[in-house]
């Protein structure tokens, strides 16, 4: 059985491009480009919080390094260099030949390159550090958020959260829909151009990864303003699926990975062009509002205030 140096070397040491030295020495060596600050950021998945315990090793590869370009899409950097730590429960190779291709799938598709790693015995919990680059002062932040802002989403949210409610057995999705939700519930597809070509035209931004409450709710407390979210602008609920349940998805689900940005109204017609030059379904959804703080109004159609107790995913609730 290959041990843990070969298995390093069979599976996660490839050629960095992107670094003066790669895996294989105690750390790696990058040089920024002149004139960019590094966006870092890391985060876990760990066996049944972040993924089910029978999940597809290949999409779950792509889904630990996707979540984390996500965060870097939502701070307009472009994504470089990412290490990998990993505790796996044992040296299954086939797993983790899956695993390590699903991970690269998706560092192909963004040209970053994994620079280091760690590699240990235990539960399966994976921890991906990614480092992205920015011009420096061009970084999109939470806490940039004006009153009388457009609040927009890079596309529908809820569909991640159905698809694990279908895997849960706690709603049973048709055939079409079950496929679109497991997608997005397996292969978030981080919105890094998007992210890139927000860097002058939005005010703040961050990824909906806990939902869309929870998540605006960080831009608003941290932009000292409130919001609006208008239901009969978000995206259509599926059809097919309890309207309530739908609902709850959409605005309190998380999983999703879209970024949610808000913008001043004279951006409107070059946010509409991007959205076709992007093919990206960009929706304006609500509005920055001066206060109260750390305040979200849901309203409905006809402008009255409908009330949610969930605002989305908490480890500690
Ligand atoms: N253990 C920790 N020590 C220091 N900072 C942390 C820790 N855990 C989370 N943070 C920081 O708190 C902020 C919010 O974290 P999180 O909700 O995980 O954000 P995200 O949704 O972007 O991953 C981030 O800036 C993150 O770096
Ligand atoms: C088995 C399982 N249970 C629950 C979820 C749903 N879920 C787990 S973590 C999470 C929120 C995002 O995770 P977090 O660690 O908060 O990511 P971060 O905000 O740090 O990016 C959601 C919606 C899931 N995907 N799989
Ligand atoms: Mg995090």
């Amino acid at each position: 059985m290959a041990n843990e140096f070969e298995l390093i070397r069979r599976h996660f040491a490839r050629p960095t491009p992107a670094a003066l030295l790669g895996p294989g020495d105690d750390c790696a060596l990058l040089v920024p480009a002149a004139g960019s600050v590094l966006a870092v950021t890391t985060d876990m998945l760990v066996e049944g919080t972040h993924f089910l315990p029978d999940t597809d090793p290949c999409a779950l590869g792509w889904k630990t390094l996707a979540v984390s370009l996500s965060d870097l899409a939502a701070m307009g950097a472009r994504p470089r260099w990412v290490l990998l730590a990993g505790s796996f429960p044992a040296a299954d190779e086939p797993w983790i030949a899956q695993f390590a291709a699903g991970l690269f799938a998706c560092a192909g598709s963004h040209a970053v390159d994994v620079v280091g790693g760690d590699m240990t015995r235990g539960p399966r919990n994976l921890c991906l550090t990614a480092i992205g680059e920015v011009p420096a002062d061009t970084a999109l932040r939470r806490d940039r958020a004006l009153p009388g802002d457009d609040i927009w989403l890079s596309g529908p949210t809820g569909l991640a959260a159905l698809g694990l409610a279908h895997l849960q057995e706690r709603v049973h999705l048709g055939e079409a829909l079950r496929g679109t939700c497991l997608a997005a519930l397996q292969r978030p597809l981080p919105r890094v151009e998007l992210g890139i070509r927000l860097r002058d035209l939005a005010h703040a931004a961050i990824d909906v990864s806990d939902g869309l409450l929870a998540d605006l709710g960080h831009v608003v407390e941290q932009s000292r303003a409130g919001a609006e979210i208008s239901l009969d602008l978000l995206p259509p609920l599926p059809t097919g699926v309890e309207p309530l349940l739908a609902r709850r998805c959409q605005l309190a689900g998380g999983d999703d990975y879209e970024l949610l940005f808000t913008a001043a109204v004279s951006r409107r017609d070059d946010l509409v062009a991007l959205a076709g030059e992007l093919q990206l379904p960009l929706c304006r959804c609500g509005r920055i509002l001066p206060a109260p703080v750390g305040e979200i109004r849901v309203v409905d159609a006809s402008g009255r205030r409908v009330h949610f107790d969930d605002r989305g995913f908490d480890h500690f609730a």
